[in-house]
């Protein structure tokens, strides 16, 4: 049986085991009120339960420590004590005491330090690799939608947050204990000043928890502002070719830097002005009563007779710490905790998003695979509310057909291979390979199948070996030399300084497009999928380069067998292919051989009148 209570930020819930009741209070603090993002919630706690024997050390250590530094302040009081009374008697073991208590003090710091050896590594390969994973589970749509630089200080924000957090967490966990065993301290020593401490620690920890809490407000806008510049300068860097070439760096810096910038640096303000003018006022007002009462019942304490000289120094000194605990408490809070806070909170809603395509969780690979390819009735639109970019789409290509596919700009001819792909997944529709619809397969099973070599290439900044590897993570270095011969390739890369080690930059900028298509078909090669999608591959390229990669691109065709979609523009470069479909609009309008198409004097004759060669000529090409 469970009955709930909830306020606001207090949780009471009662509960039955057998025949025990239990009763459980929780209060929710500015740490962990996550304005309902449950996903965060569960997120830490997840992680609290991983590392549980960790954070309960870091606990009991915040509790020696905080006991000794109290305790230590205490054997000052009973030595001034003993030295006014001329009881010297125990001196040197209060002195013995105050040097263990010292020594014990310090130890627990070290115990804390080398706990954060053996965990804090550990912490952050685990946070990292978990964010990393969440972050890639994402589907291409998502990526091509989100800056990626952005994206990457999204996971550095996170695993910096998560590791930084626990230290911080546990300095605001010591400095709590230690005004709590301060308390009781002073409740001993004399029961007044002890209750004018804890109506302050009372009045005080409303007031400041409701500043935080909008502080923490502040912080999120802040570092929101912070990783929208970051990703607009790593756009920028990544296109700087585009701006300085085509555009102009003047216009850049004012048009799209100035405006983020000026956005960070307007909340960076905000959240400064209201640390300074109110939380660091509030507290020094406060605070500054707190001592000036303190001081005043001290003295009058004192003169009356009411307390010893030992006391006097320990309240007096134990007040003016609690100032300095506070400050540390509340620096920590609003420098450490709550910027890490709004770091994870900001990171984690951007990576936690829902997956738009996502594996079911009955997904199996695609175990056998005859080679057919069927849309059946597809409909699909960007986004929700957007047009129909493939309108009852109906298309079978049979096993090993070579199909190529042409029409006007913004048909939906690179849409209808991304919905293969499983960018998104169609609206409506299906799509099957045999008899399998690919939405009840896994994702990676699915991509496993298909080869393609579109019209950028993308290239790791890595060495063309590792690059080719992509393909065939375990191929051989023979594999690979094979793969490049056939591919026309081989000559270029041995002719580089490094080889097949020589590092291609960045997307590949060291190679000539000719060069990148080239190592996109030896990687199409090496992967040698049932299906093979050609999207523009020869666009960009001189005729003679063109005949080139035509050349190794039909050898490769004639030699693998698989299942082709060749998109071209240039419809010389279809010769190869047994049919040839044509979009308009998102529809399939005509369907047949090059032949069959010219007599329909349709869209593809349209088209290919208005393109002055036919097919590549059959001359020989030299390699
Ligand atoms: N990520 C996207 N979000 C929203 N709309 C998109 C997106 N990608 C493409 N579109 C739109 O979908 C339509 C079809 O685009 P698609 O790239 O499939 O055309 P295409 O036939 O391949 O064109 P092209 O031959 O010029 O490459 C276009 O109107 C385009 O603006």
């Amino acid at each position: 049986m469970y009955l709930y209570k909830t306020a606001k930020y207090v949780k009471i819930k009662l509960r039955m085991r057998g025949n025990k009741i239990i009763l459980e209070l929780s209060i929710m603090t500015t740490l962990f009120d996550l304005h309902g993002k449950a996903g965060l919630k569960q997120y830490v706690w997840k992680f609290t339960k991983y590392y549980k024997l960790y954070i309960a050390l870091l606990i009991v250590i915040a509790v020696v420590a905080g006991g000794c530094e109290i305790s230590v302040d205490y054997k000052i009081k009973e030595i001034i004590d003993a030295i006014s009374s001329n009881n010297a008697d125990n001196l040197r073991y209060l002195l013995f005491l105050f040097v263990l208590y010292k020594f014990l003090h310090h130890g627990s710091y070290f115990a804390q330090r080398c706990l954060d050896i053996k965990y804090k590594p550990a912490i952050l390969e685990y946070v990292v690799k978990d964010i990393y994973s969440k972050t890639i589970g994402h589907s291409l749509h998502w990526f091509d939608s989100h800056l990626s630089g952005e994206t990457s200080s999204k996971i550095e924000d996170f695993q910096d947050g998560m590791v930084t957090l626990i230290t911080c967490l546990f300095k605001t966990f010591h400095i709590i204990v230690t005004i709590i065993i301060t308390l009781f301290f002073i409740l001993h020593v004399n029961v007044l000043t002890g209750l004018v401490l804890g109506l302050f620690v009372i009045i005080y920890t409303p007031i400041i928890y409701l500043l935080l809490k909008r502080q923490l407000e502040l912080q999120e806008s802040y570092v929101n502002a912070k990783q929208e510049a970051m990703g607009i300068i790593n756009d920028s860097i990544a296109n700087i070719f585009g701006i300085k070439v085509i555009g102009d760096l003047i216009s850049e810096f004012k048009l799209k830097l100035t405006p983020a910038i000026n956005k960070w640096r307007a909340w960076d303000y905000k959240t400064r002005q209201f640390d300074a003018y109110y939380v660091d006022n509030a507290d020094t007002l406060m605070v500054v009563t707190l001592n000036a009462v303190q001081i005043y019942l001290l003295a009058f304490l004192f003169k009356n007779g009411d307390i010893s000289a030992g006391s006097f120094a320990f309240i007096a000194m134990i007040t003016l710490k609690i100032h300095a605990q506070l400050d540390a408490f509340l620096e920590n809070l609003l420098f450490n905790v709550n910027p890490k806070m709004a770091q994870i909170k900001s990171s984690y809603s951007f990576i936690n998003t829902k997956l738009d395509v996502e594996d079911k969780e009955n997904a199996k690979a695609l175990a056998v695979f005859e080679g057919s390819i069927n849309y059946q009735n597809v409909h699909f639109s960007y986004g929700e509310n957007g047009k129909l970019v493939l309108h009852d789409f109906n298309l079978k290509i049979r096993a090993g057909e070579r199909l190529g596919i042409v029409g006007t700009s913004g048909a939906g001819k690179t849409t209808m291979i991304k919905c293969l792909l499983r960018y998104f997944d169609v609206t409506e529709g299906g799509i099957f390979l045999g008899d399998q619809d690919i939405r009840d397969i896994t994702q990676d099973s699915l991509r496993k199948l298909i080869s393609i070599i579109p019209q950028d290439i993308t290239m790791f900044h890595r060495s063309i070996m590792d690059n080719l590897k992509l393909a065939k993570y375990d191929a051989t270095e023979e594999e690979i030399i094979s793969a490049c011969i056939k591919a026309r390739i081989h000559n270029d890369i041995i002719a580089m300084p490094q080889g097949y080690n020589t590092i291609v930059g960045e997307r590949g900028v060291k190679l000539s497009g000719g060069q990148r298509q080239r190592v996109a078909i030896a990687r199409a090669i090496l992967k040698n999928a049932p299906i093979l999608i050609l999207d523009e591959a020869t666009s960009s390229l001189d005729t003679h380069t063109e005949q080139l990669i035509q050349k190794s691109i039909n050898e490769l065709l004639d030699s693998s067998g698989a299942t082709v979609i060749a998109i071209a523009h240039r419809l010389s470069t279809l010769k190869h292919t047994d049919r040839i479909i044509v979009l308009d609009k998102g529809k399939l309008v005509e369907d047949g051989t090059h032949i069959e198409l010219l007599a329909k004097t349709g869209l593809y004759k349209h088209l290919w009148d208005a393109q002055v060669g036919g097919f590549l000529g059959d001359e020989k090409v030299e390699d």
